[in-house]
Protein backbone atom coordinates (compact mmCIF):
# COMPACT_ATOMS: atom_id res chain seq x y z
CA UNK A 1 0.00 0.00 0.00
CA UNK A 2 1.38 3.24 -0.94
CA UNK A 3 1.81 5.38 2.29
CA UNK A 4 1.46 8.99 1.42
CA UNK A 5 -0.72 11.36 2.84
CA UNK A 6 -1.54 14.02 0.13
CA UNK A 7 -4.66 13.16 -1.82
CA UNK A 8 -4.38 11.49 -5.02
CA UNK A 9 -6.38 11.66 -7.96
CA UNK A 10 -6.46 8.55 -10.57
CA UNK A 11 -7.07 10.37 -14.23
CA UNK A 12 -7.35 8.01 -17.07
CA UNK A 13 -6.11 9.01 -20.39
CA UNK A 14 -2.79 11.91 -20.56
CA UNK A 15 -4.06 13.09 -24.49
CA UNK A 16 -5.20 16.67 -25.02
CA UNK A 17 -8.05 17.30 -22.55
CA UNK A 18 -6.51 15.14 -19.94
CA UNK A 19 -3.25 17.01 -19.04
CA UNK A 20 -4.34 20.41 -20.97
CA UNK A 21 -7.63 20.41 -18.57
CA UNK A 22 -8.49 18.05 -16.58
CA UNK A 23 -5.31 16.44 -14.75
CA UNK A 24 -3.97 20.46 -14.81
CA UNK A 25 -6.38 21.37 -12.67
CA UNK A 26 -6.32 18.30 -10.23
CA UNK A 27 -2.88 18.76 -9.93
CA UNK A 28 -3.48 22.71 -8.87
CA UNK A 29 -5.65 21.94 -6.43
CA UNK A 30 -3.58 19.90 -4.34
CA UNK A 31 -4.10 16.65 -5.82
CA UNK A 32 -0.64 14.42 -6.69
CA UNK A 33 -2.65 13.02 -10.31
CA UNK A 34 -1.46 9.93 -11.34
CA UNK A 35 -1.83 9.91 -15.12
CA UNK A 36 -2.75 5.81 -16.33
CA UNK A 37 -2.46 5.63 -19.95
CA UNK A 38 -1.76 3.08 -22.70
CA UNK A 39 0.74 4.77 -24.71
CA UNK A 40 3.59 3.83 -22.85
CA UNK A 41 5.78 6.68 -24.54
CA UNK A 42 3.14 9.02 -22.42
CA UNK A 43 3.96 7.33 -19.35
CA UNK A 44 7.53 7.17 -19.48
CA UNK A 45 7.46 11.16 -20.38
CA UNK A 46 5.35 11.56 -17.40
CA UNK A 47 7.24 9.70 -15.22
CA UNK A 48 10.87 11.13 -16.48
CA UNK A 49 9.74 14.75 -16.42
CA UNK A 50 8.84 17.10 -13.11
CA UNK A 51 6.76 19.53 -15.05
CA UNK A 52 5.06 20.23 -17.70
CA UNK A 53 3.57 23.31 -19.32
CA UNK A 54 -0.18 24.52 -20.56
CA UNK A 55 0.19 27.13 -22.84
CA UNK A 56 -3.02 29.57 -23.23
CA UNK A 57 -3.14 29.78 -27.13
CA UNK A 58 -4.83 33.77 -26.87
CA UNK A 59 -3.35 36.92 -28.32
CA UNK A 60 -2.68 37.15 -24.68
CA UNK A 61 -0.69 34.22 -23.96
CA UNK A 62 0.07 32.84 -20.72
CA UNK A 63 0.90 29.63 -19.31
CA UNK A 64 0.33 27.82 -16.41
CA UNK A 65 3.17 24.78 -14.84
CA UNK A 66 2.24 21.49 -13.86
CA UNK A 67 3.76 19.59 -11.67
CA UNK A 68 3.18 16.61 -8.80
CA UNK A 69 2.28 14.32 -11.08
CA UNK A 70 2.99 10.56 -12.00
CA UNK A 71 2.28 7.96 -14.22
CA UNK A 72 1.22 4.69 -14.74
CA UNK A 73 0.06 1.83 -17.38
CA UNK A 74 -2.95 0.69 -17.18
CA UNK A 75 -1.79 -3.08 -15.06
CA UNK A 76 -0.36 -0.76 -12.36
CA UNK A 77 -3.24 1.61 -11.79
CA UNK A 78 -5.52 -1.44 -9.76
CA UNK A 79 -2.87 -0.97 -6.61
CA UNK A 80 -3.23 3.00 -6.69
CA UNK A 81 -6.98 2.79 -6.93
CA UNK A 82 -7.04 0.98 -3.57
CA UNK A 83 -4.80 3.65 -2.23
CA UNK A 84 -7.06 5.00 0.33
CA UNK A 85 -5.01 8.30 -0.23
CA UNK A 86 -7.00 8.18 -4.29
CA UNK A 87 -10.37 10.14 -3.83
CA UNK A 88 -11.21 11.28 -6.77
CA UNK A 89 -11.18 9.42 -9.96
CA UNK A 90 -11.50 11.02 -13.89
CA UNK A 91 -11.16 9.85 -17.86
CA UNK A 92 -10.82 11.58 -20.57
CA UNK A 93 -10.00 8.57 -23.23
CA UNK A 94 -13.22 8.91 -25.77
CA UNK A 95 -16.42 7.59 -25.49
CA UNK A 96 -15.69 3.97 -27.09
CA UNK A 97 -12.71 3.53 -24.86
CA UNK A 98 -14.91 3.64 -21.23
CA UNK A 99 -16.04 -0.63 -22.07
CA UNK A 100 -12.64 -1.24 -22.44
CA UNK A 101 -11.46 0.55 -19.51
CA UNK A 102 -14.00 -0.87 -17.37
CA UNK A 103 -12.65 -4.56 -16.60
CA UNK A 104 -9.54 -2.52 -15.28
CA UNK A 105 -11.82 0.15 -13.02
CA UNK A 106 -14.10 -2.64 -11.83
CA UNK A 107 -10.56 -4.49 -10.35
CA UNK A 108 -9.49 -1.48 -8.81
CA UNK A 109 -12.55 -0.50 -7.02
CA UNK A 110 -12.60 -4.62 -5.66
CA UNK A 111 -9.06 -4.48 -4.76
CA UNK A 112 -10.16 -1.07 -2.67
CA UNK A 113 -12.98 -2.78 -0.91
CA UNK A 114 -10.67 -6.02 -0.22
CA UNK A 115 -8.13 -3.37 1.12
CA UNK A 116 -11.40 -2.02 3.39
CA UNK A 117 -10.63 1.73 1.23
CA UNK A 118 -12.91 4.64 1.72
CA UNK A 119 -15.10 6.28 -0.66
CA UNK A 120 -14.28 7.98 -3.70
CA UNK A 121 -15.98 9.75 -6.36
CA UNK A 122 -15.83 8.19 -10.70
CA UNK A 123 -15.89 11.40 -13.24
CA UNK A 124 -15.87 10.69 -16.83
CA UNK A 125 -15.30 13.35 -19.05
CA UNK A 126 -16.04 12.65 -22.63
CA UNK A 127 -18.08 14.47 -24.89
CA UNK A 128 -21.63 12.57 -24.78
CA UNK A 129 -24.73 12.63 -22.41
CA UNK A 130 -24.40 10.36 -19.03
CA UNK A 131 -20.67 9.19 -19.86
CA UNK A 132 -20.01 8.59 -16.14
CA UNK A 133 -23.26 6.12 -16.03
CA UNK A 134 -22.28 4.41 -19.22
CA UNK A 135 -19.13 3.50 -17.72
CA UNK A 136 -20.99 2.36 -14.24
CA UNK A 137 -22.84 0.15 -16.45
CA UNK A 138 -19.92 -1.50 -18.07
CA UNK A 139 -18.24 -1.53 -14.24
CA UNK A 140 -21.15 -3.60 -12.78
CA UNK A 141 -20.75 -6.39 -16.02
CA UNK A 142 -17.42 -7.32 -13.88
CA UNK A 143 -18.50 -7.29 -10.51
CA UNK A 144 -20.16 -10.08 -8.26
CA UNK A 145 -23.55 -8.26 -5.96
CA UNK A 146 -21.78 -8.20 -3.13
CA UNK A 147 -18.87 -5.80 -4.96
CA UNK A 148 -21.97 -3.71 -6.36
CA UNK A 149 -23.80 -3.51 -3.49
CA UNK A 150 -20.66 -2.14 -1.83
CA UNK A 151 -19.93 0.11 -5.08
CA UNK A 152 -23.47 1.57 -4.78
CA UNK A 153 -22.72 2.50 -1.10
CA UNK A 154 -18.82 3.93 -1.32
CA UNK A 155 -18.26 5.10 -5.15
CA UNK A 156 -19.94 7.97 -6.68
CA UNK A 157 -20.67 7.57 -10.48
CA UNK A 158 -21.48 11.56 -11.59
CA UNK A 159 -21.92 12.75 -14.71
CA UNK A 160 -20.27 16.08 -16.26
CA UNK A 161 -20.32 18.20 -19.28
CA UNK A 162 -16.11 19.24 -19.85
CA UNK A 163 -15.49 22.20 -21.92
CA UNK A 164 -12.33 23.78 -23.09
CA UNK A 165 -10.98 23.26 -26.57
CA UNK A 166 -7.42 21.70 -26.53
CA UNK A 167 -6.05 20.58 -29.81
CA UNK A 168 -4.03 18.17 -31.29
CA UNK A 169 -0.96 20.85 -31.60
CA UNK A 170 2.50 19.81 -31.48
CA UNK A 171 3.82 22.86 -29.70
CA UNK A 172 7.61 23.47 -30.90
CA UNK A 173 8.20 22.64 -27.03
CA UNK A 174 11.17 21.03 -25.76
CA UNK A 175 8.71 19.15 -23.56
CA UNK A 176 6.45 17.00 -25.31
CA UNK A 177 4.66 16.94 -22.63
CA UNK A 178 3.62 21.11 -22.97
CA UNK A 179 -0.23 21.14 -24.22
CA UNK A 180 -2.28 23.82 -26.44
CA UNK A 181 -5.38 24.93 -24.61
CA UNK A 182 -7.58 28.14 -24.95
CA UNK A 183 -8.71 30.12 -22.29
CA UNK A 184 -11.99 29.53 -21.67
CA UNK A 185 -12.70 26.65 -19.77
CA UNK A 186 -16.33 24.78 -17.57
CA UNK A 187 -16.56 21.72 -15.90
CA UNK A 188 -19.95 21.08 -14.54
CA UNK A 189 -20.27 17.98 -12.08
CA UNK A 190 -23.74 16.62 -10.92
CA UNK A 191 -23.66 16.90 -7.29
CA UNK A 192 -26.25 14.60 -6.70
CA UNK A 193 -24.68 11.32 -7.49
CA UNK A 194 -21.46 12.23 -5.45
CA UNK A 195 -20.81 9.68 -2.51
CA UNK A 196 -18.55 12.04 -0.80
CA UNK A 197 -17.47 15.29 -0.69
CA UNK A 198 -14.71 16.34 -2.83
CA UNK A 199 -11.98 17.11 -1.10
CA UNK A 200 -9.85 19.59 -1.38
CA UNK A 201 -12.15 21.10 -3.73
CA UNK A 202 -11.19 21.31 -7.27
CA UNK A 203 -10.81 24.76 -9.01
CA UNK A 204 -12.91 25.51 -11.44
CA UNK A 205 -15.04 22.16 -11.04
CA UNK A 206 -18.85 23.48 -10.60
CA UNK A 207 -21.46 21.22 -8.70
CA UNK A 208 -24.70 21.44 -9.73
CA UNK A 209 -28.05 19.94 -9.45
CA UNK A 210 -29.17 20.72 -13.24
CA UNK A 211 -26.49 18.84 -14.87
CA UNK A 212 -28.90 18.12 -18.01
CA UNK A 213 -28.85 21.79 -18.64
CA UNK A 214 -25.28 22.45 -18.87
CA UNK A 215 -24.77 18.96 -21.22
CA UNK A 216 -27.07 19.65 -23.68
CA UNK A 217 -26.16 23.72 -23.42
CA UNK A 218 -22.75 23.27 -24.42
CA UNK A 219 -23.28 19.62 -26.54
CA UNK A 220 -25.88 21.05 -28.72
CA UNK A 221 -24.11 24.15 -29.06
CA UNK A 222 -20.31 24.14 -28.76
CA UNK A 223 -20.04 20.79 -30.13
CA UNK A 224 -23.05 21.10 -32.92
CA UNK A 225 -21.52 24.39 -34.33
CA UNK A 226 -17.72 22.83 -33.85
CA UNK A 227 -18.57 19.63 -36.06
CA UNK A 228 -20.72 21.55 -38.84
CA UNK A 229 -17.87 23.62 -38.90
CA UNK A 230 -15.37 21.22 -39.08
CA UNK A 231 -17.63 18.77 -42.14
CA UNK A 232 -18.25 21.63 -44.36
CA UNK A 233 -14.91 23.15 -43.43
CA UNK A 234 -13.60 19.33 -44.95
CA UNK A 235 -15.67 19.46 -47.77
CA UNK A 236 -14.29 23.19 -48.77
CA UNK A 237 -11.03 22.02 -48.48
CA UNK A 238 -10.11 24.09 -45.06
CA UNK A 239 -7.77 22.60 -42.85
CA UNK A 240 -8.59 24.09 -39.36
CA UNK A 241 -11.55 25.18 -37.96
CA UNK A 242 -10.46 29.01 -37.60
CA UNK A 243 -9.56 28.84 -41.62
CA UNK A 244 -13.27 27.50 -42.03
CA UNK A 245 -14.87 29.64 -40.10
CA UNK A 246 -13.26 32.80 -41.85
CA UNK A 247 -15.21 31.52 -44.66
CA UNK A 248 -18.35 33.36 -44.81
CA UNK A 249 -20.71 30.61 -46.23
CA UNK A 250 -19.83 27.95 -43.07
CA UNK A 251 -19.71 31.19 -40.41
CA UNK A 252 -23.73 32.01 -41.92
CA UNK A 253 -24.38 28.01 -41.54
CA UNK A 254 -22.81 27.34 -38.39
CA UNK A 255 -24.47 30.65 -36.60
CA UNK A 256 -27.83 29.56 -37.92
CA UNK A 257 -28.01 26.34 -37.09
CA UNK A 258 -26.45 27.55 -33.29
CA UNK A 259 -29.72 30.09 -33.25
CA UNK A 260 -32.02 27.20 -34.86
CA UNK A 261 -30.86 24.14 -32.05
CA UNK A 262 -30.80 27.82 -29.56
CA UNK A 263 -34.16 28.32 -30.07
CA UNK A 264 -35.24 25.11 -28.71
CA UNK A 265 -32.69 24.87 -25.86
CA UNK A 266 -33.64 28.70 -24.79
CA UNK A 267 -37.85 26.71 -24.28
CA UNK A 268 -36.76 23.66 -22.74
CA UNK A 269 -34.37 24.59 -20.04
CA UNK A 270 -35.50 28.01 -19.50
CA UNK A 271 -32.42 29.89 -20.27
CA UNK A 272 -32.41 33.31 -20.15
CA UNK A 273 -32.55 34.42 -24.42
CA UNK A 274 -30.00 37.20 -23.79
CA UNK A 275 -28.06 34.95 -22.26
CA UNK A 276 -28.01 32.43 -24.97
CA UNK A 277 -27.60 34.42 -27.62
CA UNK A 278 -24.41 35.93 -25.47
CA UNK A 279 -23.37 32.33 -25.15
CA UNK A 280 -23.28 31.16 -29.07
CA UNK A 281 -21.48 34.74 -29.73
CA UNK A 282 -18.34 33.84 -27.24
CA UNK A 283 -18.45 30.03 -28.69
CA UNK A 284 -18.13 31.71 -32.44
CA UNK A 285 -15.05 34.17 -31.37
CA UNK A 286 -13.45 30.98 -29.55
CA UNK A 287 -13.63 28.80 -32.99
CA UNK A 288 -12.44 31.49 -34.53
CA UNK A 289 -8.93 31.78 -32.41
CA UNK A 290 -6.18 31.48 -35.21
CA UNK A 291 -3.99 30.78 -32.45
CA UNK A 292 -5.69 26.99 -31.60
CA UNK A 293 -4.53 25.91 -34.89
CA UNK A 294 -7.53 22.99 -34.27
CA UNK A 295 -7.55 20.48 -37.49
CA UNK A 296 -11.16 19.85 -38.95
CA UNK A 297 -9.94 16.47 -38.79
CA UNK A 298 -9.74 16.24 -35.04
CA UNK A 299 -13.42 17.67 -34.40
CA UNK A 300 -15.15 15.57 -37.34
CA UNK A 301 -13.64 12.93 -35.52
CA UNK A 302 -15.69 9.44 -35.71
CA UNK A 303 -18.74 10.47 -37.26
CA UNK A 304 -21.12 7.55 -36.55
CA UNK A 305 -20.96 8.79 -33.02
CA UNK A 306 -21.77 12.71 -33.91
CA UNK A 307 -24.24 10.76 -35.77
CA UNK A 308 -25.86 9.69 -32.80
CA UNK A 309 -29.77 10.79 -31.81
CA UNK A 310 -28.85 12.27 -28.67
CA UNK A 311 -25.52 13.72 -29.55
CA UNK A 312 -24.63 17.16 -31.13
CA UNK A 313 -26.27 17.37 -34.50
CA UNK A 314 -29.33 14.71 -34.23
CA UNK A 315 -29.93 15.92 -30.51
CA UNK A 316 -30.38 19.76 -31.40
CA UNK A 317 -32.60 18.73 -35.17
CA UNK A 318 -34.94 16.50 -33.22
CA UNK A 319 -35.08 19.06 -30.05
CA UNK A 320 -35.68 21.36 -33.11
CA UNK A 321 -38.68 20.07 -34.81
CA UNK A 322 -40.50 18.91 -31.72
CA UNK A 323 -40.97 22.63 -30.86
CA UNK A 324 -41.72 23.39 -34.28
CA UNK A 325 -38.72 24.79 -35.31
CA UNK A 326 -37.30 25.34 -38.84
CA UNK A 327 -33.52 22.88 -38.87
CA UNK A 328 -32.50 24.29 -42.92
CA UNK A 329 -29.02 24.60 -41.04
CA UNK A 330 -28.69 21.80 -39.09
CA UNK A 331 -29.90 19.84 -42.03
CA UNK A 332 -27.24 21.31 -44.04
CA UNK A 333 -24.38 20.36 -41.18
CA UNK A 334 -25.73 17.21 -41.32
CA UNK A 335 -25.68 16.31 -44.76
CA UNK A 336 -22.19 17.35 -44.84
CA UNK A 337 -21.03 14.26 -42.36
CA UNK A 338 -21.70 11.92 -44.98
CA UNK A 339 -18.76 13.31 -47.28
CA UNK A 340 -16.21 13.37 -44.45
CA UNK A 341 -13.84 10.41 -46.63
CA UNK A 342 -11.32 10.14 -44.22
CA UNK A 343 -9.21 7.07 -44.95
CA UNK A 344 -7.40 6.47 -40.90
CA UNK A 345 -10.95 7.28 -39.31
CA UNK A 346 -12.49 3.82 -39.20
CA UNK A 347 -16.14 5.19 -38.56
CA UNK A 348 -15.80 7.68 -41.87
CA UNK A 349 -14.55 4.18 -43.52
CA UNK A 350 -17.78 2.62 -42.58
CA UNK A 351 -19.84 5.31 -43.56
CA UNK A 352 -18.79 5.65 -46.78
CA UNK A 353 -18.99 2.09 -47.73
CA UNK A 354 -22.76 2.67 -46.67
CA UNK A 355 -23.39 5.59 -49.02
CA UNK A 356 -21.55 3.84 -51.61
CA UNK A 357 -23.05 0.05 -51.63
CA UNK A 358 -27.30 1.21 -49.86
CA UNK A 359 -26.86 5.15 -51.80
CA UNK A 360 -27.57 8.37 -49.66
CA UNK A 361 -31.09 8.48 -49.27
CA UNK A 362 -31.06 4.88 -47.33
CA UNK A 363 -28.26 5.74 -45.82
CA UNK A 364 -29.61 9.23 -44.27
CA UNK A 365 -32.78 7.39 -43.31
CA UNK A 366 -30.75 4.83 -41.15
CA UNK A 367 -28.48 7.30 -39.13
CA UNK A 368 -30.80 10.10 -39.15
CA UNK A 369 -33.73 8.24 -38.89
CA UNK A 370 -35.44 11.25 -41.11
CA UNK A 371 -37.91 8.86 -43.30
CA UNK A 372 -37.85 9.00 -47.25
CA UNK A 373 -39.99 11.94 -48.44
CA UNK A 374 -40.18 13.45 -45.27
CA UNK A 375 -39.40 17.62 -45.12
CA UNK A 376 -36.31 16.69 -43.10
CA UNK A 377 -34.93 13.95 -45.28
CA UNK A 378 -35.45 15.88 -48.64
CA UNK A 379 -33.49 18.86 -46.37
CA UNK A 380 -30.46 16.70 -45.64
CA UNK A 381 -30.66 15.10 -48.94
CA UNK A 382 -30.54 18.20 -50.98
CA UNK A 383 -27.88 19.35 -49.35
CA UNK A 384 -25.63 16.64 -49.74
CA UNK A 385 -25.89 16.65 -53.22
CA UNK A 386 -25.62 20.71 -53.49
CA UNK A 387 -22.29 19.65 -51.08
CA UNK A 388 -21.17 16.80 -53.69
CA UNK A 389 -21.11 19.09 -56.49
CA UNK A 390 -19.08 21.85 -55.11
N1 LIG B 1 -9.71 17.92 -26.79
C1 LIG B 1 -10.80 18.62 -26.47
O1 LIG B 1 -10.95 19.77 -26.89
C2 LIG B 1 -11.86 18.02 -25.58
C3 LIG B 1 -12.67 18.90 -24.83
C4 LIG B 1 -13.69 18.39 -24.03
C5 LIG B 1 -13.86 17.01 -23.97
N2 LIG B 1 -13.06 16.19 -24.69
C6 LIG B 1 -13.30 14.75 -24.57
O2 LIG B 1 -12.22 14.16 -23.86
C7 LIG B 1 -12.01 12.83 -24.33
C8 LIG B 1 -10.55 12.70 -24.77
O3 LIG B 1 -10.30 13.60 -25.83
P1 LIG B 1 -8.83 14.10 -26.17
O4 LIG B 1 -8.99 15.19 -27.16
O5 LIG B 1 -8.08 14.37 -24.93
O6 LIG B 1 -8.25 12.79 -26.89
P2 LIG B 1 -6.75 12.29 -26.96
O7 LIG B 1 -6.72 11.30 -28.06
O8 LIG B 1 -5.82 13.46 -27.00
O9 LIG B 1 -6.52 11.55 -25.56
C9 LIG B 1 -7.03 10.31 -25.23
C10 LIG B 1 -5.98 9.57 -24.42
O10 LIG B 1 -6.57 8.37 -23.92
C11 LIG B 1 -5.57 7.35 -23.99
N3 LIG B 1 -6.20 6.04 -23.92
C12 LIG B 1 -6.77 5.30 -24.91
N4 LIG B 1 -7.20 4.13 -24.43
C13 LIG B 1 -6.92 4.12 -23.10
C14 LIG B 1 -7.13 3.18 -22.06
N5 LIG B 1 -7.73 2.02 -22.28
N6 LIG B 1 -6.70 3.50 -20.80
C15 LIG B 1 -6.09 4.69 -20.56
N7 LIG B 1 -5.87 5.61 -21.53
C16 LIG B 1 -6.28 5.34 -22.77
C17 LIG B 1 -4.87 7.64 -25.30
O11 LIG B 1 -3.60 6.98 -25.37
C18 LIG B 1 -4.76 9.16 -25.24
O12 LIG B 1 -3.57 9.56 -24.57
C19 LIG B 1 -13.02 12.62 -25.46
O13 LIG B 1 -14.17 12.02 -24.96
C20 LIG B 1 -13.34 14.04 -25.91
O14 LIG B 1 -14.60 14.13 -26.49
C21 LIG B 1 -12.06 16.66 -25.50
O1 LIG C 1 -14.04 15.31 -28.74
P1 LIG C 1 -15.13 15.04 -29.74
O2 LIG C 1 -14.66 14.15 -30.84
O3 LIG C 1 -16.40 14.60 -29.10
O4 LIG C 1 -15.47 16.45 -30.40
C1 LIG C 1 -14.47 17.22 -31.03
C2 LIG C 1 -14.47 18.64 -30.48
O5 LIG C 1 -15.69 19.26 -30.81
C3 LIG C 1 -14.31 18.65 -28.96
O6 LIG C 1 -13.19 17.92 -28.55
C4 LIG C 1 -14.19 20.10 -28.44
O7 LIG C 1 -12.93 20.62 -28.71
C5 LIG C 1 -14.48 20.14 -26.96
O8 LIG C 1 -15.70 19.53 -26.67
C6 LIG C 1 -14.44 21.53 -26.40
O9 LIG C 1 -14.92 21.51 -25.09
Amino acid sequence: MIMNQKPRAVHFGAGNIGRGFIGALLAESGYHVVFSDVNNKVVDELNKRDTYEVRILEADEGSEEITDFSAVDSHNVIAELADPNVRIVTTAVGPPILEKLAPTLAKGLQARRSAGGGPLNVIACENMVNQTQTLAKHVHTHLSPADIEWLNQHIGFANCSVDRIVPSVQLDDENPLDVGVEEFSEWAVDQTALKSEIHPPVNGMKLTDNLDGYIERKLFTLNCGHAISAYLGYVRQHHTIDEAMSDPEISRVVRGALHEGGVALVRKHKFEEQDHAAYIERILLRFANPKLKDDVKRVARQPLRKLGREDRLLGPAYLAQGYGMPIDNLAHGIAAVFLFDMPDDEEAVQLQEKVKTHGIDKTVTEHTGFEEGGDEHRKVVDAYHGLKGK
